[in-house]
C-alpha cells in the first residue's frame, strides 16, 4: 500500500500521514492486488457476514483485504458500522417513475450518516500512527462521527463548524460525544482552507474527506451493496454531491469490484447537487476545464452547504470511468422526495433526498429508462435535522406538496373515526 498524487503520480509511503501532495493535489491510497484470490475473499466476506463480536462484523471492516490490509486489527476503532439496510419500495418507485429502484440507508449508520464508514477507517490509520488529536471542519455529519470514533479511541477531537446554515442537532450531537467545537464565520470551504494551512503546525490529524483513508473506507458502501445483490450491480448509482468524496469512493470502489473479477459490469454513476451549491454540474454541464467554486453555496440541504469541493478531481475521474453523468434539483424538489422517503418508513435527511430528487429528474427526462435498475444512496438520518422537519410539516405553504402535519382533535371516538 502506498499514497500516490492523482494528478502527478508521486508517491508517499503510507508511515507518515499526509494527504496532499508537494504539488498541491489530492492523494489516492494504492494498493497491490496481485495476490488477492477473489473466488477465496468472496468466501471470506460471505462467512464475516454471520460475525456479530471481532471487528469483521463491521460492514467496513469485512472488506479489510480491499481497504487496508496491512492495518494491524489491533488498531481498529469500530462500532460496527455498515451493515446498512438495502431496500425497495412502492411509495419511492412510485414517486420516481421507476420500477427498479433501491435505497441504501447509510442513515442506518452508528451516528446516522455514510460518514462512519470512512471515518472508522481515518481514525483508525490515525490511531495506528499513535495520533490522539483528530480535526475535521464540517457542516455537522462529519464532526458527529469524527467525535463518535475519536472519544471510542479515548482521544481528543477539535471541530469547526459554520456559524450558521448548518442543523444543529447535528452540533449537538458531536457536542455529546465529547469533541471540541469551535464556530466560525464563513462555509465549509473556509474550514477546509484553514486546515490545510495550520492542521500540521496545531499537531491535528484531518479527518475530512481529503484524507484518502476516509475515501478507501466509503468504497465499502458500493462492496456491500455489490455482496447484498450477489455481485450483480443495478444499471445506475445515485449519489449526493456536496464535497464529492461519495463519487470519488464510488468510482475507486466499483474499479477493485471490476479489476478483481466480483463484477463483470460497472454501472453508470449520477451525481446529483442542489441548484444553489452546484458548482461540478455546472463545470460538467458547461464542459469547462476546472470547476469554478461558488462562494456563497446555499441550499435548504445543509449537508451540501459546499461551493468549493475538494475532491472535484476524483469525482471527475470516477465520471469518465463509468460514463456518468450530473443532474441539479431544486430545493423544492428534495423537500417534496424527502417527505416520500419519510413516508415510506424509510426517512432520510434533505441532503440525501436529492438522489430521489435527482433519479425522478432523470426519468421524466427520459435519460435514465423506467425499467433500468438504479440505486440511490441515502446518506443521511431523518432527525439529523429536525428544523427542516418543523416547517415543512408545521409551517408548510404550498410548496410543500406531501407534507403531513398535525391533527389537534377533541379525544371523542366520533372524531377519530372521521379522520
Ligand atoms: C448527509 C450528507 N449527504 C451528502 C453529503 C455530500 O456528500 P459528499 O461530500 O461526499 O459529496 C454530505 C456531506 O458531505 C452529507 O452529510
Ligand atoms: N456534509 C459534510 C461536509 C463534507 O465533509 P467531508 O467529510 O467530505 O470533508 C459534513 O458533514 O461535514
Amino acid at each position: 500500500m502506498k499514497l500516490s498524487c492523482i494528478d502527478c503520480h508521486k508517491e508517499y509511503s503510507i508511515d507518515s500521514f499526509r494527504y496532499l501532495c508537494d504539488c498541491g493535489n489530492l492523494l489516492d491510497v494504492i494498493h497491490d492486488f496481485k495476490s488477492i484470490d477473489s473466488e477465496y475473499l468472496k468466501q471470506i466476506f460471505n462467512k464475516r457476514l454471520a460475525d456479530r463480536v471481532s471487528p469483521f462484523a463491521s460492514g467496513v471492516w469485512r472488506y479489510k483485504e480491499l481497504i487496508s490490509p496491512e492495518l494491524e486489527t489491533n488498531h481498529i476503532v469500530t462500532k460496527y458500522e455498515g451493515n446498512t439496510g438495502l431496500y425497495k419500495t412502492e411509495k419511492i418507485s412510485n414517486y420516481i417513475g421507476n420500477r427498479c429502484t433501491w435505497v441504501k440507508a447509510q442513515s442506518e449508520n452508528p451516528s446516522g450518516s455514510f460518514k462512519d464508514n470512512g471515518m472508522t477507517v481515518a481514525v483508525s490509520h490515525g490511531y495506528s500512527l499513535g495520533k490522539t488529536k483528530f480535526t475535521c471542519t464540517s457542516t455537522g455529519n462529519t464532526s458527529s462521527s469524527l467525535a463518535m470514533y475519536a472519544s471510542l479511541a479515548n482521544s481528543e477531537s477539535y471541530v469547526f463548524v459554520p456559524n450558521k446554515n448548518i442543523s444543529v442537532n447535528k452540533v449537538l450531537q458531536t457536542l455529546s460525544y465529547g469533541a471540541k467545537v469551535i464556530t466560525f464565520e464563513g462555509t465549509y470551504d473556509n474550514g477546509i482552507q484553514f486546515l490545510e494551512k495550520y492542521s500540521d503546525d496545531l499537531g491535528l490529524y484531518v479527518c475530512n474527506s481529503i484524507n484518502p483513508f476516509r475515501i478507501e473506507g466509503q468504497k465499502s458502501i458500493i462492496y456491500e451493496i455489490a455482496q447484498y445483490l450477489q455481485w450483480k450491480l443495478p444499471d445506475w448509482v445515485i449519489v449526493p454531491g456536496g464535497a464529492l468524496s461519495n463519487v470519488s469512493a464510488l468510482g475507486k470502489g466499483l474499479n477493485d469490484l471490476y479489476t478483481l473479477g466480483f463484477i463483470d459490469k460497472i454501472p453508470r454513476v449520477a451525481v446529483v447537487q442542489a441548484e444553489g451549491a452546484s458548482p461540478f454540474h455546472k463545470m460538467v454541464e458547461n464542459n469547462q476545464e476546472t470547476l469554478i467554486p461558488n462562494p456563497n453555496p446555499d441550499t435548504v440541504a445543509s449537508a451540501l452547504n459546499i461551493g468549493d469541493p475538494p475532491s472535484w478531481k476524483k469525482g471527475l475521474r470516477t465520471l469518465e470511468q463509468t460514463n456518468g453523468i450530473t443532474v441539479s434539483v431544486t430545493d423544492e424538489e428534495i423537500l417534496n422526495a424527502k417527505a416520500i422517503v419519510d413516508q415510506s418508513g424509510i426517512g432520510c435527511e434533505p441532503a440525501s433526498a436529492s438522489t430521489v430528487a435527482g433519479l425522478k429528474k432523470l426519468v421524466a427526462q427520459n435519460v435514465i429508462d423506467s425499467d433500468e435498475t438504479a440505486v440511490c444512496i441515502l446518506t443521511g438520518n431523518l432527525l439529523k435535522d429536525t428544523e427542516i422537519l418543523k416547517k415543512y410539516h408545521l409551517e408548510s405553504n404550498e410548496e410543500a406538496h406531501f407534507a403531513n402535519s398535525i391533527i389537534s382533535a377533541e379525544l371523542t371516538i366520533e372524531n377519530i373515526k372521521k379522520l
